[in-house]
């Protein structure tokens, strides 16, 4: 049998839409693997009525076919699935390492970022890898067609995930098919100073980087009280807000002594908005863990 504890992910960070990801150090889910002749899975932990066990619709049944490792896979989801935060991928990087390792298959965390793309592929139609590229490498990532780069990162970060289900198919429905050039150079502006706040650890840089005009404007409408929780962790000290994934959570940066005041700033704006939601106080952290 072999453990791996797979990190939340959130993609995208306003500017860098299907490129820019960072792991979560928290929430998780945790995933445990055994040899069997055809997969199996169980389900457990929050959402787990939500989340399919028939291996043909659970990311974790395409990442065992993609690696040819048939086995018994149990998920404990700490990462509530539709959230923005990365569920789906936590699962699908975490069954990659773990498969990888039980079979003894060989792969790099590197190649096995395709692989945990395949089960992408089952929940949202495409097999996006901005959210299994820092599930499994940890840090802040840039993934093109072919490559990804990691960053190493010192950002604090507070993630509010609102009752409410976006799903990412839905979330892509909204995204416009065409962009005034205009806002393309604004973004570019953005997702270059995100990055160098990502390189300097500078919290400044990385939240005003986060600003874009062509994919969140439309995408926060799908999240009721979008607007009051932004002004309100803006007003208590985050450096940038934005629609975490594809929604709903909405992901905020500052330095690590506010996250405590954000937090509470940003439930109290879903609470005005009648939305129950919880708060994660984390930070970028590290890649899914083989034990
Ligand atoms: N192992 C799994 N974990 C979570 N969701 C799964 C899993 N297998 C299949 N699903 C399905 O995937 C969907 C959730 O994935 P989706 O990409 O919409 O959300 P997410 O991963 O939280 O969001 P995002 O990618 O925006 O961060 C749900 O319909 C869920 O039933
Ligand atoms: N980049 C993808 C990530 C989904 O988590 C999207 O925003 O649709």
């Amino acid at each position: 049998m072999r453990t791996v504890r797979a990190p939340a992910t959130s993609a995208n960070l306003g500017s860098g839409f299907d490129v820019f990801g960072v792991a979560l150090d928290r929430p998780a889910d945790v995933i445990r693997v055994e040899r069997a002749p055809h997969t199996t899975i169980d389900v457990t932990g929050v959402g787990s009525q939500y989340i399919p066990t028939d291996p043909e619709k659970n990311v974790v049944g395409a990442v065992a076919d993609a690696l040819n490792a048939p086995a018994h896979i149990e998920i404990d989801k700490g990462v509530r699935p539709s959230s923005g935060l990365g569920s789906s991928a936590a699962s699908a990087a975490g069954a990659a390492l773990a498969l990888n390792a039980l079979y003894e298959r060989g792969h790099s965390r590197e190649e096995l970022v395709p692989v945990a793309a395949e089960g992408e592929a089952v929940v949202s139609g495409e097999a996006h890898v901005d959210n299994v590229a820092p599930a499994l490498l940890g840090g802040f990532t840039v993934a093109r067609e072919d490559e990804v780069t990691t960053v190493e990162t010192d950002i604090s970060l507070v993630a509010c995930l609102p009752e409410i289900a976006v799903s990412t198919r839905d979330a892509r429905r909204v995204v416009p098919d065409r962009a005034d050039m205009k806002d393309v150079v604004h973004t570019i502006g953005s997702a270059a100073t995100l990055t160098v706040g990502m390189c300097r650890s500078d919290p400044e840089l990385v939240g005003t980087g986060m600003d874009e005009r062509l994919v969140t404007p439309a995408r926060s409408e799908l999240i009721t009280g979008y607007a009051g929780v932004r002004e309100a962790a803006l007003d208590t000290g985050a450096t940038g807000v934005t629609v975490s994934g594809a929604g709903p959570s909405v992901l905020a940066v500052c330095d690590s002594e506010k996250r405590g005041r954000v937090a509470a700033a940003m439930l109290d704006g879903f609470e005005d908005a009648g939305v129950e939601a919880r708060a994660y106080k984390t930070r970028v952290g590290g890649g899914a863990d083989l034990f």
